[in-house]
């Protein structure tokens, strides 16, 4: 199977399109990357999509149009991808996040109170309407989530011809998971190491893990190369891995593997450089400008103060937490210190990097053998350095050193998770999204017309 993965992530930095072959099927899964590019939004687009994504008001009109004109986008990121190679068989299209609420315990408490008092209210004031709808208990054990991703996978199959898997998310939430993160399942297939457990550790805008425990299985390394130091089975799996072809070990829907959002990745960075630099940077390039600085240690702990990092899993979260509102209180206590933008910066990486270190520390069942990072922050080369000495012993590495490519693994995880929905394989892991069970993720969207 020939497949294209997209996504736009949270850092609304352009379309990261994967095009790969994939083998097997989820024990036995392999996959090459034939292509990998990141096309970015038209400026204009971008700044929409981030206004939306801030809370900027849209009407029905504008929310139909920018949809619309994020589908174009994402279809010639389809088209383009291909350039090349044979024409994909399938899109797994995730789209571009603009809005994500996590279902959440205490809103049901919130709602349960109220509730109460409003059902009585409305016992009154409903009395003399005839037929009311019975009472139907709410099937799932909280109010659900809820997780917008524009660019419908409709339009893309109909630009593209190619069948289109898209709005990946809306099932598990419907089963009262958070429907993110989804691509841990894809990790641990991909993965899963037989001696080492591992976390696999996203640094986009927003952080996620997903913790492999060591699956103990066969795997591309024979049980003797197996028995070598650490280091020299890496080289092995390495020049195993060096063709692309990655040999995957356990069932991706192992109740076994963890994953979560650890907050903030590169987020709050960005959205600092870019008001330090007066909109003429977007990123602060290796993080140099951060390494100029010096982490304060007493704010980096006042600001691991927000809830949400004591938060036991199942979580997600977005830009409505760790968005422009989030910045600018950091920027306000930042300023009661005087700090420059330096130390402002190099403050936010350490809020970053503490913020995975103490989650490892408060929810693995033990610290993992290694940690290998994916996403854009795995190239900031002072946060990485900042994440080392946090984790001490634990070696640090990117997914690139273990075959896997550490810009491009959500759109292939993308692609993995349409061509597990065209086998009729679940995706989720309802360990880590907190879903009821294990659910078919995405509508699949054929091309219309074709036969007719
Ligand atoms: N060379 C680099 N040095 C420092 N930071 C970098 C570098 N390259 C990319 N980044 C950071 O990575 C970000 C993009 O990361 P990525 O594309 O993984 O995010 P995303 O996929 O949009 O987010 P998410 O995973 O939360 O959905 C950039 O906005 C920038 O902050
Ligand atoms: C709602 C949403 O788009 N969430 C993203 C975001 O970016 C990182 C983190 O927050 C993760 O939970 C998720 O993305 C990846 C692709 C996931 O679902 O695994």
């Amino acid at each position: 199977m020939l497949a294209i993965g997209l996504i736009s992530g949270t850092s609304v930095d352009g379309i990261d399109a994967a095009l790969v072959h994939i083998f097997g099927s989820t024990t036995d899964l392999t996959i090459e990357l034939l292509a990998g590019a990141t096309y970015p939004y038209p400026p204009a687009l971008r700044e929409q999509i981030l206004a939306v994504c801030g809370g900027a008001p849209l009407s029905m009109a504008d929310l139909a149009d920018l949809d619309d004109a994020i589908a174009v986008q994402f279809a010639q990121a389809a088209i383009a991808i291909q350039q090349g190679h044979p024409t994909a068989d399938l899109i797994g299209s995730h789209g571009q996040t603009v809005y994500h609420r996590p279902p959440k315990e205490e809103r049901r408490e919130e709602r349960g109170e109220r509730g109460e008092q409003e059902q009585q209210g409305e016992q009154r004031e409903t009395a003399f309407i005839s037929d009311p709808l019975p009472h139907i208990p709410h099937p799932t054990p909280h109010p659900l989530g809820y997780s917008l991703q524009l660019g419908r996978g409709a339009a893309i199959a109909q630009a593209t011809g190619i069948t289109t898997i898209s709005n990946f998310r809306a099932a598990d939430i419907a089963a009262g998971g958070q429907g993110a993160p989804l691509v841990p399942a894809v990790d641990v297939a991909l993965l899963s190491h037989p001696t080492y457990s591992r976390c696999v550790q996203n640094i986009g805008g927003i952080g996620n893990v997903a913790y492999l425990p060591a699956s103990g299985q066969r795997s591309a390394v024979s049980s003797q190369q197996s028995a070598v130091s650490g280091q020299q089975q890496l080289k092995t799996q390495n020049s195993k891995l060096s063709s692309s072809l990655l040999t995957p070990l356990p069932s991706p829907l192992s109740p076994f593997p963890l994953g979560w959002d650890t907050g903030p990745g590169n987020v709050l960075l960005d959205l600092a450089v870019q008001a330090f630099s007066n909109g003429t940077k977007t990123y602060d390039r290796d993080g140099a400008w951060a390494a100029s600085g010096t982490p304060c240690t007493e704010l980096v702990d006042q600001w691991l103060q927000q809830p949400f990092f004591r938060q036991p899993p199942p979580k997600s979260t977005g830009r409505e937490l760790f968005g422009a509102a989030y910045l600018e209180q950091c920027l306000a206590d930042a300023s009661d210190r005087s700090l420059s933008p330096a130390d402002v910066l190099a403050t936010l990486t350490e809020l970053t990097v503490a913020s995975i270190a103490q989650t490892y520390r408060d929810f693995l069942p033990q610290p993992p053998d290694q940690v290998l990072l994916c996403g854009g922050g795995s190239k900031n080369l002072y946060l990485k350095e900042r994440l080392q000495q946090r984790l001490d012993s634990i070696p640090v590495l990117t997914t690139d050193a273990v075959g896997l490519n550490a810009d491009f693994k959500e759109a292939i995880a993308f692609a993995v998770l349409a061509y597990w929905r065209q086998q009729g394989i679940p995706g989720n892991l309802p360990a880590v999204t907190g879903a009821a069970g294990a659910v078919l993720l995405g509508e699949i969207n054929q091309v219309s017309g074709l036969g007719a």
